[in-house]
C-alpha cells in the first residue's frame, strides 16, 4: 500500500514545482522522498504516517527552543486574538527593536523583514546608497538568501543542488560582486589592493552554516574589519544562522568583533517568518523616510512573528541557557566522533553554541575547498540510516544543524546509540 507520504509527495509535484516550496527540503541530493511533516513537539517531530523522528534541523535554524514551546505558543495566541496586521507601528516593534539594540552593541538602530533574504538584499541596497559604490565581496559557500546580486558561488540548497550560481541572474547584475575564498586572508587584501576605494560591503557569515558549518578563523574577521575600515566599506555579518543560536551576544560577540551592519533572521522569529536589519545610526538614517535608500515591507513587524520573536528572545536570556545548549551540542558531536573512531570511520564533527556540522573526513574543514573534499556518498548513507532509526538530520551534506534547548540527554543518547549502530556494520 502507498503511504501517505508517498501520495503527498505526487500529488505535490503536480501543482508545487519539485513538491517542495523550498529546494532544500526536496531530498534531490541524498535520494528518496522527502518527508511530510504533520505536528511538532519539543525535540520530536511526527510525519504523516505517525513515525516520530528526534529533529536535529530546527526548521533550519529558527527553532532554538524545539517544536511547540508553550511561550511560544501563548504570545503568538494572544497577538493573534488581536489582529493578524495591522501594516502599521506596535509597541511590540519597539520593544523587540530596544531589546535587539540592547543586546547588540553593534546595532544602535534596527528595522524588521519577513525573512534572511529580504534582510541580506537591504542591508547591500544600504551599503551601497551609504558608501555611494556598487562593488561588493562575499565568499564562495556562504549564502545569503536568494537576492541575485548575492546568488553567486552561493551555499545551501544552490550548492547541494549544483547550481551556486543561479541561472536567471544576468550577469550585469552579479558582475559587481566579488566572489573570494573563505578564509583566505591574501585574496581578500589584494581585492582591497584592486578595487579598495569601489567595495561598498563585505557580507560574511562569521560562522559559515551553509557550507556544512565552517568556522572562520579569528585572523580572518579581523582582516575583513581591518580594511573594510580603512578603505570606507561597510562590514555585513549575516548572522541570520549564528543570531541568538551561538550566544546571546551573537557570533560578533563570540568573535569580538563589532561589524557596521548585522542581519538576523530564524532564531529572531521564533519559527514565524521575521528577520531583521541593523547597525550603525549613521548607515540605517540613510533609511527611507529619512534618507534616500527605499526598503519597505507590507508584513514587516507583523505581530503575531513579533510576539513569536518576543517569547523566543524572553526564553533565552535566562541564565545558563547557552551554557546548557552548548554542552549538549558538544556532548552530541564528541559523541559522534568517538564512536565514529572506535569503528575507523574517516569522520569528524565540530559544534559552536547550539549548531553543528558532521563530516566524513579526518578533520573539520577550514574551506570551501576541504567541504568539497568530503565523502557525499557516505553521508548520503548515513542520513538515510540515522532516518531509519528516526533521526532527522538536513537532507544536505552543505547545511549546519542545530540542537534546541528542549533536547535532553535522552535524545543525544539515542541519537548516539543509533549512530553505534549504523556504524558498527560501515564498510
Ligand atoms: N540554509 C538555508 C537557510 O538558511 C535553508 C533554508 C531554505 O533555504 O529553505
Amino acid at each position: 500500500m502507498t503511504s501517505r507520504n508517498q501520495q503527498l509527495y505526487e500529488l505535490s509535484q503536480r501543482v508545487i514545482p519539485g513538491g517542495v516550496n523550498s529546494p532544500v527540503r526536496a531530498f534531490k541530493s541524498v535520494g528518496g522522498t522527502p518527508i511530510f511533516f504533520q505536528r511538532g513537539q519539543g525535540p520530536y517531530f511526527w510525519d504523516v504516517d505517525g513515525k516520530a523522528y528526534i529533529d536535529y534541523v530546527g526548521s533550519w535554524g529558527p527553532l532554538i527552543l524545539g517544536h511547540a514551546h508553550p511561550e511560544v505558543i501563548k504570545s503568538v495566541h494572544e497577538a493573534a486574538q488581536n489582529g493578524l496586521s495591522f501594516g502599521a507601528p506596535t509597541e511590540a516593534e519597539l520593544i523587540i527593536a530596544e531589546l535587539v539594540c540592547s543586546l547588540l552593541p553593534s546595532i544602535e538602530q534596527v528595522r524588521l523583514v519577513s525573512s534572511g533574504t529580504e534582510a541580506g538584499m537591504s542591508a547591500i541596497r544600504l551599503a551601497r546608497g551609504y558608501t555611494n559604490r556598487s562593488r561588493i565581496i562575499k565568499f564562495e559557500g556562504c549564502y545569503h538568501g536568494h537576492d541575485d546580486a548575492l546568488l553567486v558561488k552561493a551555499g545551501s540548497g544552490a550548492l547541494t543542488f549544483g547550481h551556486p550560481s543561479s541561472a536567471g541572474v544576468p550577469s550585469e547584475t552579479a558582475a559587481h560582486t566579488i566572489v573570494l575564498s573563505y578564509n583566505d586572508i591574501p585574496s581578500v587584501e589584494k581585492a582591497f589592493n584592486d578595487f579598495g576605494n569601489e567595495i561598498a560591503a563585505v557580507i560574511v557569515e562569521p560562522v559559515a552554516g551553509n557550507m556544512n558549518l565552517v568556522k572562520a578563523s579569528p585572523d580572518f574577521l579581523t582582516t575583513l574589519r581591518k580594511l573594510c575600515t580603512q578603505y570606507g566599506s561597510v562590514l555585513i555579518f549575516d548572522e541570520v544562522m549564528t543570531g541568538f543560536r551561538v550566544g546571546l551576544e551573537c557570533a560578533q560577540g563570540l568573535y569580538q568583533i563589532k561589524p557596521d551592519l548585522t542581519i538576523l533572521g530564524k532564531v529572531i522569529g521564533g519559527g514565524m517568518p521575521m528577520a531583521a536589519f541593523g547597525g550603525r545610526r549613521d548607515i540605517m538614517q540613510c533609511l527611507a523616510p529619512l534618507g534616500a535608500v527605499y526598503q519597505a515591507g507590507t508584513l514587516s513587524g507583523n505581530p503575531v512573528a513579533v510576539a513569536a520573536g518576543l517569547a523566543t528572545l524572553n526564553e533565552v536570556q535566562k541564565p545558563g541557557f547557552y551554557e546548557a545548549l552548548a554542552a549538549k551540542t558538544e556532548q552530541l558531536v564528541q559523541g559522534l566522533t568517538e564512536i565514529a573512531k572506535q569503528h575507523g570511520i574517516a569522520f569528524s564533527a565540530q559544534a559552536v553554541g547550539g549548531m553543528f556540522g558532521l563530516y566524513f573526513r579526518e578533520t573539520a574543514p577550514e574551506s570551501f575547498a576541504d567541504v568539497m573534499a568530503c565523502d557525499k556518498e557516505a553521508f548520503n548513507r548515513f542520513f538515510h540510516a540515522m532516518l531509519q532509526e528516526g533521526v532527522y538530520f538536513a537532507p544536505s551534506a552543505f547545511e549546519a544543524g542545530f540542537v534546541s534547548s528542549s533536547h535532553t540527554e535522552e535524545e543525544i543518547n539515542k541519537t548516539l546509540s543509533a549512530a553505534g549502530r549504523i556504524f558498527a556494520t560501515w564498510k
